[in-house]
């Protein structure tokens, strides 16, 4: 982390998430300056200026600028990259694939040249395969490349259960592991109301119809949103976890990182629980899994696994 200067965060991409994550931030006052990067440098700069305007208007010291090309993305402790489409209804976030990795090879190799020692947090959907591809192209170690999913999909499990149990709010620890697909894995098994089990409160149909939800709850939201995808829920788990780097919390969420052996699988990508700290994803914890959850981990790798093939099989990183 730069000492000499206050905390710089960089956000490619300040479309729906990236902009919301900034302003997250701007609010909360973690860092000294905040750097928007988009393709659409006017809108980018509107928004800056705003955000400036809301974080002195709650007399936070953070400032919102923008980098008018990734050359001018310099020195940043910690980079947010939410850089391409979301999907439409109908669409799956694979069908995101081709086009959000040539756009995410291009932005992480502006990256690793300007703020070459940034902590990346990768957001763009499909978020795994993602994840895979900005850790290869910068080169960085493991460490310094994470995934935010597991967050979002733990809130949205969370929620569910408090709607269902008409209680409890802000007492739920709601637990998902596995990829950001369809496949993801909810674990009633680990999640709890106060500290009691999930399976004390609800019943076995009204929990699997919460991880049927759960799984599914960002295409419910595109199905209403129409234009786009979910921001406010994606760009506050995203702060949580530049906060959590920032603040050098040691605290463990959910996220994203690439697997050496750990659950025992090498050379994919998957959702975890992480300690996040300075040094980005400095432990990864692994919890016990029954037969049931271990086929669900299984499956959702093999998911992430045919998203890695497909960018083999289309020569994405061959010439490197
Ligand atoms: N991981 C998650 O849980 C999660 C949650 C929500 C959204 N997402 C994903 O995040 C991505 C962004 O979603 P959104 O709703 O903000 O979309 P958006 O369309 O509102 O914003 C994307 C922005 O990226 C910009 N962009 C495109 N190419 C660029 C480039 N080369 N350099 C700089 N900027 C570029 C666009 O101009 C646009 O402003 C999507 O892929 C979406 O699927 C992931
Ligand atoms: O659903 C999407 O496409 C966006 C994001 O991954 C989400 O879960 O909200």
């Amino acid at each position: 982390m730069n000492k000499e200067r206050g905390k710089r965060v960089g956000i490619v991409g300040a479309g729906n998430v990236g902009a919301t994550v900034a302003y997250s931030l701007a609010m909360l006052g973690t860092c000294h300056e905040i750097i928007l990067r988009d393709n659409k440098i006017e809108v980018a700069k509107g928004k800056a200026l705003d955000m400036s305007q809301a974080a002195a208007a709650v007399r936070s010291h953070t400032v919102v600028t923008v980098a008018e090309d990734i050359s001018q993305l310099t020195d940043c402790d910690v980079v947010v990259v939410t850089a391409g489409s979301p999907r439409l209804p109908g669409m799956s976030r694979d069908d995101l694939l081709m086009i959000n990795a040539k756009i995410t090879k291009e932005v992480i190799q502006g990256i690793a040249k300007y703020s070459p020692n940034a902590i990346i947090i990768m957001v763009s959907n499909p978020l795994d395969a993602m994840t895979y591809v900005a850790l290869k192209e910068s080169g960085f170690d493991r460490s310094r490349v994470i995934g935010m999913a597991g967050i979002l999909d733990s809130s949205r499990m969370a929620a569910f259960i408090q709607e269902k149990l008409g209680y409890g709010g802000g007492q739920i620890r709601a637990s998902v592991m596995g990829g950001h697909g369809d496949d993801m894995v909810p674990l009633p098994r680990y999640s709890t109301v106060a500290g009691v089990p999930l399976s004390d409160v609800l019943t076995d149909d009204e929990i699997n119809e919460i991880v049927h939800r759960t799984r599914h709850g960002g295409a419910e939201i595109v199905g209403y949103l129409k234009t786009g995808s979910a921001y406010y829920a994606p760009a506050k788990s995203t702060a949580i976890m530049v906060e959590a780097i920032l603040k050098d919390t040691k605290q463990i969420h959910p996220c994203a990182v690439y697997l050496d052996g750990e659950y025992g699988y090498n050379d994919v990508v998957s959702g975890v629980p992480v300690m996040l700290g300075a040094n980005g994803a400095e432990k990864i914890i692994e919890v016990t899994l029954d037969e049931k959850e271990k086929d669900m981990f299984k499956n959702s790798c093999a998911s992430v696994q045919e998203l890695i093939d497909s960018l083999n099989n289309n020569k994405f990183f061959e010439g490197e």
